[in-house]
């Protein structure tokens, strides 16, 4: 995903890249309009101050009546109230707008970026999108919110300053465009040096948050391996790369800044002094000096403002390419464009059939090899095995998290790609070996099961799974805050909610991943018997490395190096002996 600045694509492209922006302002076009408005207004009356100033050291001082001076001061006063109310209607305008576009473009790039594949979460360090949902909208939200307003502001002062000069006098005006080329061609050449710097060093900036947030979420391994100089000097070292790209860039903007105020004061005071000599031999007013002075200072500030303005604009136009990449992304595990429905009720029957899966990071390396298995509906079947053998592979595929690439696996007869992912999913109640605890209340969180459950089936769930004694002594019991920033629960009370959400789901295929591994041996005899009342009527896998849950089983796979080596009861697979009875003589424990 990161692009290296050699093959950066060309500038025009990138600035191609801010037209995906219309979209989210789109449905704001009022405030952009009300923005345009307001910046006419604020434009015209800035450009009639000049004409101001002229009057009065034409007219106003020289016949020196109060009544005159009273007049033009007051003038004056209307004009300034005018721009100053249409300021800041424009700056309310446009900040706001930058707001909502960034919140939209947050939103669809979060919406989207969730419903990708398992897979490009393996490809892509989590750190790095957060960085991107960060970072780079911001940059996307300066541009719009004030990058743009600078930008357009600027260039319609640049262009009602140069008519007015021309205007004015256009011999003064004529020499100045001759000098013009000098002050644009720095900008060019060093605004795009400018441009290949700003993407690489939010680049690195991402290669940096990438890093503190993986150590920083594992903080306790850290400091167990006692690594925190090890990974202080890791990070330091990303930052160290960010800033000297970020020194690079701010180099060169610095370079170009020096070019354009040199190179345009050059040009307005050899347009001055020209223009002096002029009101000595007596061809030009002063007046008319002074307001051509004013005006070539108003286009002079218009044109720093846009060289100013132009790095953020490119800045902004690499942000959002890295952000148009993320939208480009594909989900290629998804719905068909009909998908077939399961039957109702649905029965629960499993079938793989030639199933070859190798996970897409690891093409030479198959997880399943020639994979069969027919499970009836309502049949508990334990899978085991060494460690690495492929159990959890079996899982991820009937989640549909990856595709075979050969075979397919079928749910109640239809192919798993033919039903729609909730279709599918919603079918199904997964124990993980890992349970993730989210921020939110302990209720919620075996609501993740099903969101409408009622406050009562919540407890049932949490009863059933021998999680209700231990919520109870938690402070706010089933209100209490879990997660990062509230109570901590242990592995075996986390096993626990996750059992009470898969009973709260209710689904008629039920996965259970090591599911009472963190349990203590009374509290699992219990849970054991809350999931043999949870297995009845439904179809279960369960990845097992204890005796007691295969026993429980209808029928046992022994799998090993992603096939199956052996199936059967616990009594016909012992007296088969082979790898079986070795994992029993070893308890299963891995
Ligand atoms: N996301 C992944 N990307 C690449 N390879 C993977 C991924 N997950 C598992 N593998 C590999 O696929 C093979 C099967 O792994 P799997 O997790 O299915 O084994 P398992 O039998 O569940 O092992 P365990 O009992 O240790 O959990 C292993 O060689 C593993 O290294």
């Amino acid at each position: 995903m990161s692009t290296t600045p050699a093959n950066d694509p060309k500038p025009r492209r990138r600035i191609g890249s801010l037209k995906l922006l219309w979209p989210f302002v789109k449905p704001h076009r009022m405030l952009a309009v009300g923005w345009l408005v307001f910046l006419a207004i604020s434009s015209g009356s800035t450009l009639v101050l000049p004409m101001a100033v002229r009057h009065m050291i034409d007219h106003g001082f020289r016949n020196s009546s109060l009544a005159a001076i009273n007049a033009s001061f007051l003038g004056l006063f209307v004009v300034a109230l005018v721009m100053a109310f249409a300021t800041a209607a424009r700056f309310y305008c446009i900040s706001l707008l930058g707001e909502r576009t960034l919140a939209a473009l947050r939103s669809k790039l979060y919406a989207h970026v969730i419903r990708l594949d398992v897979s490009f979460f393996e490809r892509n360090r989590v750190g790095e999108l957060i960085s991107r949902l960060g970072t780079d909208t911001e940059v996307v939200q300066a541009l719009v919110g004030s990058g743009i307003s600078v930008a357009l502001r600027s260039a319609v002062m640049l262009i009602g300053a140069t008519v007015a000069m021309i205007w004015t006098s256009p011999h003064l005006a004529g020499l100045t465009a001759l000098v013009i080329p000098a002050v644009v061609l720095p900008i060019l050449i060093f605004g795009r040096r400018v441009q290949k710097l700003s993407r690489a060093s939010q680049d690195r900036l991402a290669d940096a948050a990438a890093i503190a947030n993986e150590t920083l979420n594992a903080a306790p391994a850290v400091k167990a391996y006692a690594r925190e100089n090890i990974e202080t000097e890791r990070y330091g070292n990303a930052i160290a790369r960010a800033l000297s790209t970020a020194r690079q860039r701010i180099g060169m903007r610095t370079m170009l800044t020096a070019a354009v105020i040199v190179l345009f004061f050059g040009a307005i005071t050899l347009v001055l002094w020209v223009g002096a000599r002029d009101v000595l031999e007596g061809s030009l007013d002063a007046g008319v000096l002074a307001q051509f002075v004013v005006y070539a200072m108003l286009s002079g500030g218009s044109m720093m403002g846009l060289s100013d303005v132009w790095g953020d604009v490119l800045r902004a136009a690499g942000a959002m390419e890295r952000i148009s990449e993320l939208f480009n992304e594909d989900a290629t595990i998804a719905d068909p464009l009909h998908p077939l429905a399961l039957p109702h009720p649905v029965r629960g029957a499993l079938r793989f059939e030639d199933v070859e899966f190798h996970y897409p990071t690891r093409p030479d390396a198959p997880a399943l090899h020639q994979f069969n298995l027919d499970i009836r509906p309502g049949e508990t079947v334990a899978l085991v095995g060494p460690s690495g053998a492929g159990k959890s592979t079996v899982f991820a595929l009937l989640l549909r998290f990856y595709d075979p690439q050969r075979g397919r696996i079928c749910f109640d007869g239809i192919d798993l790609r033919a039903m729609s992912l909730p279709g599918l999913r919603g079918a199904i109640a997964l124990v993980p070996q890992e349970t993730v605890i989210f921020g939110g209340t302990t209720a919620n969180n075996i609501r993740f099961g099903r969101q409408d459950a009622s406050d009562e089936e919540v407890r049932a769930a949490a009863r059933a799974a021998e999680a209700h004694d231990f919520i109870q002594m938690l402070p706010d019991t089933y209100e209490a805050e879990l997660g990062e920033r509230g109570v901590r629960l242990s592995g075996g009370q986390r096993q626990r909610i996750a059992i009470a959400r898969a009973i709260l789901r209710n689904a008629p295929l039920l996965l259970l991943d090591e599911a009472t591994s963190a349990l203590d041996a009374q509290s699992e005899a219990a849970i054991q018997q809350a999931l043999e009342r949870l297995e009845k009527g439904r179809t279960t896998l369960v990845i097992a490395h204890r005796l007691a849950t295969v026993q429980r089983a209808d029928r046992i796979v022994v799998m090993d190096g992603g096939r199956i080596v052996a199936q059967g009861t616990h009594e016909s697979l012992l007296a088969e002996g082979g790898l079986y009875a070795e994992l029993a003589r070893l308890q299963f424990v891995a």
